[in-house]
C-alpha cells in the first residue's frame, strides 16, 4: 500500500484558514501572537531520531529487489517531510522507492514520482549515495528538479570513481548534504547505520576484500557428545547428516524455504564434491521465479557421477572447478552436457572466490560439507554464517559436523561470530553472524586496481586490457547491461530502441528462426523490465528451446556494442 499523502508542511491548517490574521485589530497584538502560534507553528523539525527512523526505512526499501534480480548495489529512497499532527516519523513518508535492477528506473525517481508535489521543500534519505556512473546523474538531477532542499545520506559510495560524486553535485546544487558519521553524530544512528551497511554488505565485502561476499549456511541437529567421559560435561555437536551421509532432511520446511531465499539473493552456490556424490542436490532458488544462482562444484579428484541433477542445465547453469589435468574424459562428456569445466593449478577456497570476483559475482552461498567449509574458513573467504539448529538427534561419532578441523586446540581460539541474531523458524532455530565485520567506509580502490590482468605475470599498471563485468566499474558503459538504450531493426526489420545490449543480444538467440515460439521469447525479451531480466529469459529460454537457437549471437553483440558506442 502506498502511504497516503499527507499535507505538505507549512500549509495553514484549517483553523488559520478560517481566521486570517490580516482581519484582527491591530490592538490585539498578544493574541494575535497568541493565535499565530496556534495556528501557524514554526514547522517541526526533523531530529536526529526521525532522521534514524526515515533512513532505517530507506535501507529496507533497498532490500527489496533481493532475490528478484541478479545481487546488484541496493539503493532505497525515503521521502519526507515533517507534519504537525504527527511525531511519528514514517507518517511524515510522501515518497519511497528502490531500485529493482540495474538499468530500470532508479529509486530517487520512483521515490519523487511518488511524493509529486509534496516532494519541494522535503528531505530524501538515502542508504547509499547515488552511483553515478556510465554518466547517469537521474538520481541527482530527480532530487534537485523534485526540488528537495536535504538529502540525508548513510554510506558514502564505496567504489573510488564514484565515492562523493553525487554528494558534491547535490550541494552544488545548493542543496544540504548530510552524511551520517561525518555531518551527523549521534548514537541514534548506530541501528540505521548498521541497516545500511547489510543492505549493501555483497558489494562492500566485494570493494574491500575483492573477493564476493561469502556466506556459510548449514542444517544441523542438536546433538551432543560427552566431551570427557569421567565428567558430566557435554557439548552441543550438530550433525549435518547421518553416518551413513544421509542428510535429508535435518532442518524443517520452513527452514529450507528460507534457504530458497538465500539461493535466490546469491549469485553463485558452492558445494564440494563429496555433496554431488551422496546427496545428488539440485541447488536451485525454486521457491519463486526470480534470480536463477549458477551453481558450482568443487572437485579436486573430479571423481563425480556421470549423471548427476547439477548437470541438468535446464534448471541452472553449473561450473565444475577442478585440478588442472583431473579426469579429461568426465571433462568433455560434462562440457557436452553444457557443464563449463575450469581447472586450477591448486584448488582451493581462496583461487575460486577470485575466479567468482572476476566473473563479476557479489555473492556466493556456501552450501557444502564440513570438510570443504573448514577449507574455506581457513582461507578466510567466509564473511557469515547461517546456522540453522533443527530439534532431532541423530547420534553416530562419525556423523559429519559443520566444520571439519579447523587445526584450534585451545576455546580461547574460537572464531567468535559477531551481530548475531537468533530466529525461530517454526521447530528449529535460526542462528546468523558475522565472521568478519563489514568493512567501513574505509576501501578506496584505486581506479587501475579495478583493472584485473587477464595475463597474471603483468601487473594491471602494464596491461592495456580493461574489463567491465558490472555496470558500476570504472568501464562499465561498456557492458551489455550499461543502461544505454539502442537503436537497432528489430524481427521484423523495423527499427526499434532497444533498452539495453543485453536486450538486443538475448532477443537475437531466437530472431530469424521462423518458428512461433521463437517470436513469442523474442516478445517476452523486448518487455523485460531490465536487462537482467532480459538476460534471465534469454538463458532459461535458449536451455528450454535449445533447438531454436540462433547461432548469429556472438557477431550481433559485437556488431551492438560497436553501434551504441
Ligand atoms: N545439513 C547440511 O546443511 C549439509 C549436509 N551435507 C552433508 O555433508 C556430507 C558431505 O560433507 P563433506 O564431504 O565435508 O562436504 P563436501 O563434499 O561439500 O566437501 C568436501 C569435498 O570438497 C572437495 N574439495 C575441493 N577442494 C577442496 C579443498 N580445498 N578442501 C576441501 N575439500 C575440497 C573435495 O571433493 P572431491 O573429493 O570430489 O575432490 C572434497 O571431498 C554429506 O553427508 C552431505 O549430505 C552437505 C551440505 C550441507
Ligand atoms: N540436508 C539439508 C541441507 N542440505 C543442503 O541442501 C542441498 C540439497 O538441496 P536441493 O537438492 O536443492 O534440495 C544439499 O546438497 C546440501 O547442500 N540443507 C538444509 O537447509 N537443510 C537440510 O536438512
Amino acid at each position: 500500500m502506498p502511504p497516503a499523502h499527507p499535507p505538505p508542511c507549512g500549509v495553514a491548517p484549517a483553523a488559520a484558514a478560517t481566521c486570517p490574521l490580516f482581519l484582527l485589530p491591530r490592538r490585539s497584538r498578544s493574541l494575535r501572537l497568541r493565535l499565530r502560534r496556534l495556528a501557524l507553528p514554526a514547522p517541526r523539525a526533523a531530529t536526529h531520531a526521525h532522521d534514524a527512523v526515515l533512513l532505517r526505512r530507506a535501507a529496507d526499501a533497498a532490500d527489496r529487489s533481493a532475490g528478484l534480480t541478479s545481487p546488484h548495489p541496493n539503493f532505497g529512497c525515503v521521502i519526507a517531510r515533517p507534519q504537525l499532527e504527527t511525531d511519528n516519523a514514517e507518517a511524515w513518508v510522501v515518497g519511497e522507492g528502490f531500485l529493482y535492477a540495474q538499468g530500470t528506473p532508479c529509486a530517487e525517481l520512483l521515490a519523487a514520482q511518488e511524493a509529486g508535489e509534496h516532494a519541494r521543500g522535503a528531505t530524501a534519505y538515502l542508504n547509499l549515495e547515488p552511483g553515478d556512473c556510465y554518466g547517469d546523474s537521474t538520481a541527482v538531477s530527480t532530487l534537485v528538479q523534485a526540488g528537495i532542499t536535504r538529502v540525508v545520506v548513510g554510506l558514502r559510495h564505496p567504489l573510488k570513481h564514484l565515492r562523493g560524486k553525487a554528494i558534491q553535485s547535490l550541494r552544488n546544487e545548493g542543496i544540504q548534504v548530510d552524511v551520517v558519521g561525518e555531518d551527523l553524530h549521534s548514537k541514534l544512528f548506530k541501528e540505521a547505520l548498521e541497516s545500511c551497511l547489510i543492505v549493501n554488505a555483497p558489494l562492500l565485502y566485494r570493494a574491500a576484500f575483492r573477493v564476493p561476499f561469502s556466506v556459510l549456511k548449514y542444517a544441523m541437529t542438536a546433538d551432543a557428545e560427552q566431551k570427557y567421559p569421567t565428567m558430566l560435561y557435554w557439548k552441543l555437536a550438530g550433525k549435518i547428516a547421518a553416518s551413513s551421509g544421509h542428510a535429508s532432511w535435518v532442518s524443517g520446511k520452513s527452514s529450507r524455504g528460507r534457504v530458497f531465499e538465500l539461493r535466490g539473493r546469491s549469485d553463485a552456490i558452492i558445494v564440494g564434491g563429496n555433496t554431488v556424490r551422496l546427496d545428488d542436490p539440485r541447488l536451485t532458488a525454486r521457491h519463486v521465479k526470480g534470480h536463477v544462482p549458477v551453481r558450482i562444484v568443487m572437485s579436486q579428484s573430479l571423481n563425480l557421477p556421470e549423471e548427476a541433477n547439477l548437470w541438468n542445465v535446464h534448471d541452472a547453469y553449473t561450473i565444475v572447478a577442478t585440478q588442472r589435468g583431473a579426469r579429461r574424459d568426465l571433462q568433455k562428456k560434462l562440457a557436452l552436457k553444457g557443464v563449463e569445466v575450469v581447472e586450477f593449478d591448486m584448488l582451493n577456497p581462496r583461487d575460486v572466490m577470485s575466479y567468482c570476483y572476476d566473473r563479476g559475482y557479489l555473492s556466493v552461498l556456501w552450501e557444502c560439507g564440513g570438510t570443504l567449509a573448514a577449507s574455506a574458513i581457513s582461507a578466510s573467504v567466509i564473511h557469515k554464517v547461517y546456522a540453522f539448529l533443527a530439534p532431532k538427534i541423530i547420534g553416530g561419532v562419525n556423523a559429519p559436523t559443520p566444520v571439519g578441523e579447523l587445526g584450534m586446540n585451545q576455546m580461547t581460539q574460537a572464531i567468535d561470530l559477531i551481530d548475531v541474531s537468533y530466529e525461530q523458524i517454526d521447530r528449529d532455530m535460526l542462528m546468523s553472524g558475522f565472521i568478519q565485520p563489514i568493512p567501513d567506509l574505509s576501501p578506496v580502490i584505486p581506479s587501475v586496481d579495478e583493472i584485473p590482468s587477464v595475463d597474471p605475470e603483468v601487473s594491471p599498471y602494464e596491461t592495456n586490457i580493461i574489463s567491465f563485468y558490472k555496470t558500476w566499474d570504472t568501464f562499465g558503459a561498456f557492458s551489455n547491461f550499461s543502461p544505454h538504450p539502442i537503436h537497432m531493426p528489430d524481427e521484423n526489420g523495423d527499427y526499434f530502441t532497444w533498452p539495453t545490449v543485453e536486450h538486443y543480444y538475448q532477443a537475437h538467440k531466437f530472431i530469424g528462426v521462423d518458428d512461433p515460439q521463437a517470436r513469442e521469447i523474442v516478445q517476452e525479451i523486448k518487455l523485460a523490465k531490465s536487462p537482467e531480466e532480459a538476460a534471465r529469459i534469454g538463458r532459461t529460454r535458449q536451455r528450454e528451446f535449445q533447438e531454436l537457437v540462433c547461432l548469429n549471437v556472438l557477431v550481433t553483440s559485437i556488431f551492438a556494442c560497436y553501434s551504441r558506442k
